[in-house]
């Protein structure tokens, strides 16, 4: 082949560039190669094609070939999808980059932060069939020619970041390494133009500070989940999991030491018992990943590491228990290595601990008793009219199950759901229907297995359907999401300057202004009497309330009369009830700024009965808040009945209950949106369990309720 051998410059520069073992060498051949090719990497809508059209090398044609196959899927629109969509992408992990490769093959120009410099991380990670399906798609042997050879069915957390890295790059993704993001920064206007969202950064100066975005996709970890979205703690019985890094030197003896996929210990006793007769070491399974590393994964017992000196002290609480002051760093050292080297057989003949990025030996000890998921995956921030669609995917999501080996896998199904989201926002439909589809998908991901999802990879793409049989993508309506707008709302207001949350407080003090007994100076405790509410709604609608009958004293009649006359007539649900608004004591900050917002939004433009204007302050841009919902519409609870108040309801399968209400039978533990399935035969959330599913369809608490829920759960 006479071309392997032309001493074309940009043929070494491509070899480089695929061999690239480090992400710093990566990032440095793909400049070289685009200098020497003449192509630039920040026109994203063209490097791809002029890439392919200059690069005249065979090695690279069986690459083009591969990432054709792929871009061409109907999905993408060819490449247009989101071509006016720019998409920023926090955390270069396996989630992060995953989910890029989506954004850039929609036509969206994306821009990816990572603040760690280096790729470093050693652990191993196992695959699902349908991710190494995936990853083949996206020429992972061409990048590793070890990638999943024979039936190998893990990766190296680092060589899979490094594959994804070289397909981010050559899709024309702009990756900034060492870069944190600190939070955003909202549009402003100057008088004549309002700028779109931005990223506050660290280095403050990095020139990806000026770009401008409409979505914000975090991918983080499980360490970071951005402002405005709340997690659920998901507990189990404790949980100690050590992970452990050996240097593989890839000999022929190293190589015939045979894998561990997971030995549990009720399936192999004797082993157990051996290893905890020779050494001490009780533990509860053992994983065996040979990669770059030799990698070891196990989950030990609490006794066995206080009786082998790993830990010095029993606590009760995990966080106490394994936090670096009460581990004996030695101690764990001798204890992973003693277990690796017995479950190997003492084959593996030097075990040499190999370095995290820190240069220290490369072990690890941790909870994994608590884990954590998102309550949403979803939302949508609006300022001066400009809207941002903000997602999660990857462990600040749904934080995995390591035995389960649900971390990538789960990952990536989230990165495509995600990229599907961003598709439908791009081809602009309503943002609460893009929330309510998002999140009627996110309700299946923390059940899939690699069973219940299809086995048909060939056509995995980003349409949730191709992978999830079955799916219902309006299980959760418009209605049921309108929060991830309106609470974003509030958050702008809350977490904003001070100057933008006295624009509220200055607008309701000038409608309030002149009435008896209101005197409001805050969003809070000037509202508890209800008498500021009843002005309010009487300044612009003097019929609705006798404002004159009212008892400043009889605060829960007060504030009932206004939630029941805004909710009445201007459709506004109310936040609690009369009765809860005082027994709070003061009013929540949240609520009010949420609650008020929509009487603004309400009012806006609404001259009062005088004929005055209203005294809207010239810089509280009109917030364009989605609809509220219709006339009388503060449900009540499917299970008890009673009335939910929009701040304590969950919603699903377009029913309402309470928080509290939501739970399970037998154990009374709060169920949670997407850790049950719906069964439409019986009219009955279930929840599958890792050791029982129980379903009691008696004693139902209203007629057509769900009836009573029974699991056991570990969350
Ligand atoms: N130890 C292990 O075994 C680990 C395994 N994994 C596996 O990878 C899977 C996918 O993980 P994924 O969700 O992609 O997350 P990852 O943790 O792999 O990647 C997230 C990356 O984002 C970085 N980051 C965090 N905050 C910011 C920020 N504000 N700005 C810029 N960068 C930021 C993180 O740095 P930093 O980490 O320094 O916060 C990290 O490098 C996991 O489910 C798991 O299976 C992932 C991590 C560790």
């Amino acid at each position: 082949m006479p071309q392997e051998d032309a001493p074309d410059p940009s043929h070494a520069a491509f070899d480089c560039f695929v061999q690239a073992q480090t992400c710093k060498d990566v990032l440095q051949s793909f400049s070289a190669l685009c200098r020497l090719l003449d192509v630039d990497p920040q026109d994203h809508r063209c490097f791809y094609p002029k890439l392919k059209e200059r690069l005249n090398y065979w090695k690279a044609k069986a690459l083009w070939a591969k990432l054709d196959k792929r871009a061409a899927h109907p999905d993408y629109g060819q490449g247009q999808a989101c071509v006016g969509n720019k998409c920023l992408v926090l955390g270069a992990g396996p989630c992060g980059l995953r989910t890029s490769i989506e954004l850039a093959l929609l036509g969206a120009k994306v821009v990816l932060l990572e603040k760690r410099e280096t790729f470093s991380r050693n652990n191993v990670l196992h695959l699902w069939p349908y991710t190494i399906h995936d990853l083949r798609g996206l020429a992972a042997k061409k990048f590793y020619g070890r990638f999943c050879s024979g039936s190998l069915d893990h990766i190296s957390i680092r060589q899979l970041q490094l594959i994804l890295l070289k397909v981010v790059l050559l899709l024309g993704v702009e990756v900034h390494i060492g870069v944190e993001y600190k939070g955003l920064v909202e549009p402003q206007s100057n008088g004549k133009e309002i700028t779109g969202w931005r990223a506050q950064l660290s280095p403050v100066d990095h020139p990806a500070g000026s770009f401008q975005f409409d979505v914000l996709i975090s991918a983080g970890g499980g360490r970071f989940v951005p402002a405005g979205f709340r997690r659920k703690e998901l507990r189990g019985k404790l949980a100690i999991g050590i992970t452990a890094n050996f240097i593989n030197h890839h000999t022929a003896t190293e190589a015939q030491v045979a894998e561990i996929s997971g030995v549990a210990r009720i399936y192999n006793q004797k082993f157990f018992q051996d290893l905890h007769t020779e050494t001490g070491i009780d533990l509860e399974n053992i994983v065996y990943y040979k990669d770059d590393t030799h990698y070891f994964v196990m989950t030990a017992k609490k006794k066995s590491l206080l009786n082998t000196g790993v830990l010095k002290q029993d606590h009760s609480n995990a966080e106490t228990l394994l936090s670096p002051a009460n581990v004996d760093q030695e101690a764990l050292l001798r204890y992973a290595h003693d277990a690796a080297h017995f479950s190997t057989g003492r084959r593996l003949p030097h075990l040499e601990f190999a370095c995290d990025h820190t240069g220290r030996p490369d072990v690890a000890v941790f909870d994994f008793t608590c884990m954590y998921r998102a309550e949403n995956a979803s939302m949508v921030r609006e300022r001066r009219g400009k809207k941002l669609l903000v997602g999660l995917v990857g462990d600040c999501l749904v934080e995995p199950f390591w035995p389960l080996g649900t971390g990538v896998a789960r990952g990536f199904l989230a990165a495509f759901d995600a990229a599907w989201m961003v598709r439908r926002w791009g081809l602009g439909a309503n943002p609460v229907d893009v929330l309510a589809e998002r999140e009627s998908v996110y309700q299946l991901l923390s059940q899939t297995t690699p069973e219940n999802t299809s086995k048909n990879y060939n056509a995995y793409s980003i349409n949730p359907t191709t992978r999830y049989p079955n799916i219902n993508l309006g299980s959760i309506k418009a209605s049921q999401v309108t929060a991830l707008w309106l609470i974003a709302m509030a958050m702008v207001f809350i977490s904003d300057s001070f100057g933008r949350y006295e624009d509220l407080l200055s607008w309701c003090q000038n409608q309030t202004a002149g009435y008896k007994g209101v005197a409001v100076t805050d969003l809070t405790e000037s509202w508890r009497s209800g008498l500021a509410l009843c002005a309010l709604i009487h300044h612009f609608r003097p019929k609705l309330i006798d404002f004159d009958s009212l008892d400043k004293h009889n605060s829960a009649h007060n504030n009932q009369l206004a939630f029941d006359v805004a909710e009445k007539e201007l459709g506004i649900s109310p936040i609690m009830s009369g009765g809860d608004m005082l027994a709070q004591g003061q009013p929540d900050r949240l609520s009010m700024v949420l609650y008020l917002t929509q009487l603004y939004n309400s009012f806006m433009g609404t001259a009062p009965p005088t004929g005055e204007l209203s005294a809207l302050q010239p810089s509280l841009a009109p917030p364009q808040l989605p609809p509220t919902s219709p006339q009388g519409s503060s449900e009540l609870c499917y299970f008890c009945g009673h009335r939910v108040y929009v701040l304590e309801r969950v919603s699903t399968e377009g029913k309402f209950f309470h928080r509290s209400c939501f739970t399970c039978h037998q154990c009374g533990t709060t169920l949670r949106l997407g850790g049950y399935f719906f069964n439409h035969a019986s009219g009955e959330p279930i929840r599958p369990h890792s050791r029982s599913v129980y379903i009691r369809s008696n004693s139902r608490p209203q007629p057509g309720g769900f009836g009573n829920i029974g699991y056991n759960s570990y969350d």
